[in-house]
C-alpha cells in the first residue's frame, strides 16, 4: 500500500509535512496497528478518531519515536524536515526531531511536565536544546513571551511557578508553549482537552487553532469528541481495530460516512451536522429549537470562525454543554 499522494484540500506529497506509509506496530506476533498510510499537508488540520484501543495513541507515539519498549514498528514515517525514515532513526537523531520538527501535547500535562522545575525554565530549556535561542537569558525572555502568548496570567510570575502551583488548564497551556517553543511544522495533540472542564476546553481549542494558524503549524488532533473534530479539523482519519477504515474531509465523512463503524460513531455522538440544503442529517439529541436553517449552512456545536452570523444565531444553541451553535455557508470554513 502506498501513502496518499494528494488529499482533498491539501497540497501534494511534496509539501506534506508528514508522510506515513504502511505503518504497522506489533507486539510479538500480535498486530496492534496495520497498514496505516496518510499524509498531512503544511498547515493542515487532521483529526484522528476511533474507539478506545483502536491504535490512535500508538500511531501518534510512533510519529514521535516514542513507542513503548517491546513494540516493533514497520513501514515508514517521513517528516518534511527529515527525509530519512524516522522508524530507522537512532536516539540521537530522534532527539533532534522531537520538539523541533514535531511536537506533542498529551492529555495529562502533570505527567509530561517536570514537577521540580519552574515552568519558565522548562519552556526555555527546549529552546536551548534545539538552539533556537542562543543564550539562557534570551531563552528565558522568549519563554515569558510565549507564556504570555498562550494567555497565562502574569507570565513573569507564572514562569517562576512550579507545575503543581498551576491549574490543569494552565498546565496544559504551559505544555502548549513547550510544544510550540521551536515552531514545529507538525503538532500532535492527543486528547489535549479531555481532562479540562468545558469552558476551559473551549478556550484551549481556540488557542491551539489560533497559534497553529499563526505559525502555519500542521495539526494531528486525536480525540474521542466528534464535535471537537468538527471544530478543529479539515480532514479526519477514522481508526478501527488498528486500521484506518475511512478518511476524508470532515464535512463529507460526518454527513455521508462510508464505513459502518464511522456511521455508528456518528450516530452515538451528539454531533450536529446539516446538509447543503439545510436538512438535518445526523442529529441524535442536540436538535436546535426554532429558526430556519438557511440554505447551504452547516450547524456546529462550536464555531471556529465566530463571524457576525454566528453571533446572531444564539437561539440555535442545541448543546449548551458544548458551547453555542452557529452556521456558515457550506465550504466557507473547511
Ligand atoms: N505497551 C503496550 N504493549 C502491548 N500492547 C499495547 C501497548 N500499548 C498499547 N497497547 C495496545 O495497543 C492497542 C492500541 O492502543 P492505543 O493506546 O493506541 O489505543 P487508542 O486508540 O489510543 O485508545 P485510547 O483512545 O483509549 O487512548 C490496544 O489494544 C492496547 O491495549
Amino acid at each position: 500500500m502506498t501513502a496518499e499522494t494528494k488529499a482533498p484540500g491539501t497540497g501534494t506529497a511534496t509539501d506534506a509535512v508528514l508522510t506515513v506509509d504502511d505503518l504497522g506496530i506489533d507486539v510479538g506476533p500480535v498486530p496492534l496497528v496495520e497498514e496505516v498510510s496518510f499524509t498531512i499537508g503544511s498547515g493542515e488540520r487532521v483529526g484522528l478518531i476511533g474507539e478506545s484501543g483502536s491504535g490512535k495513541s500508538l500511531t501518534a507515539l510512533a510519529l514521535m519515536g516514542l513507542l513503548p519498549e517491546g513494540l516493533r514498528a514497520t513501514g515508514s514515517i517521513r517528516l518534511q524536515a527529515v527525509p530519512d525514515n524516522l522508524l530507522r532513526a537512532g536516539e540521537r537523531q530522534l532527539a533532534k526531531v522531537r520538539g523541533k520538527a514535531v511536537s506533542m501535547v498529551f492529555q495529562e500535562p502533570m505527567t509530561a511536565l517536570n514537577p521540580v522545575m519552574r515552568v519558565g525554565d522548562q519552556v526555555a530549556e527546549v529552546m536551548l536544546l534545539h538552539r533556537t535561542r542562543a543564550s539562557r537569558a534570551e531563552a528565558a525572555a522568549a519563554a515569558v513571551e510565549l507564556l504570555d502568548r498562550v494567555r497565562l496570567p502574569e507570565p513573569r510570575a507564572t514562569a517562576r511557578a512550579f507545575p503543581h502551583q498551576l491549574s490543569g488548564g494552565q498546565r496544559q497551556r504551559v505544555m502548549l508553549a513547550i510544544a510550540l517553543a521551536n515552531d514545529p511544522a507538525l503538532l500532535i495533540c492527543d486528547e489535549p482537552t479531555t481532562a479540562l472542564d468545558v469552558t476551559v476546553q473551549a478556550q484551549m481549542l481556540d488557542l491551539i487553532l489560533e497559534l497553529a494558524a499563526e505559525r502555519n503549524t500542521a495539526l494531528l488532533f486525536i480525540t474521542h469528541d466528534l464535535a471537537v473534530v468538527a471544530t478543529v479539523c479539515q480532514r479526519v482519519l477514522v481508526m478501527y481495530g488498528g486500521r484506518v477504515v475511512e478518511t476524508g474531509e470532515v464535512y463529507d465523512v460526518f454527513t455521508a460516512p462510508r464505513h459502518r463503524y464511522t456511521e455508528g460513531l456518528i450516530a452515538a455522538s451528539d454531533l450536529t451536522v446539516v446538509d447543503e440544503r439545510g436538512r438535518l442529517r445526523t442529529i441524535p439529541g442536540a436538535v436546535p429549537s426554532g429558526g430556519e436553517f438557511p440554505d447551504g449552512c452547516v450547524f456546529r456545536t462550536r464555531c471556529p470562525r465566530r463571524t457576525a452570523q454566528c453571533e446572531r444565531t444564539p437561539e440555535w444553541s442545541g448543546t449548551p454543554a458544548r458551547g453555542y451553535a452557529c452556521w456558515h455557508p457550506v465550504g466557507e470554513d473547511r
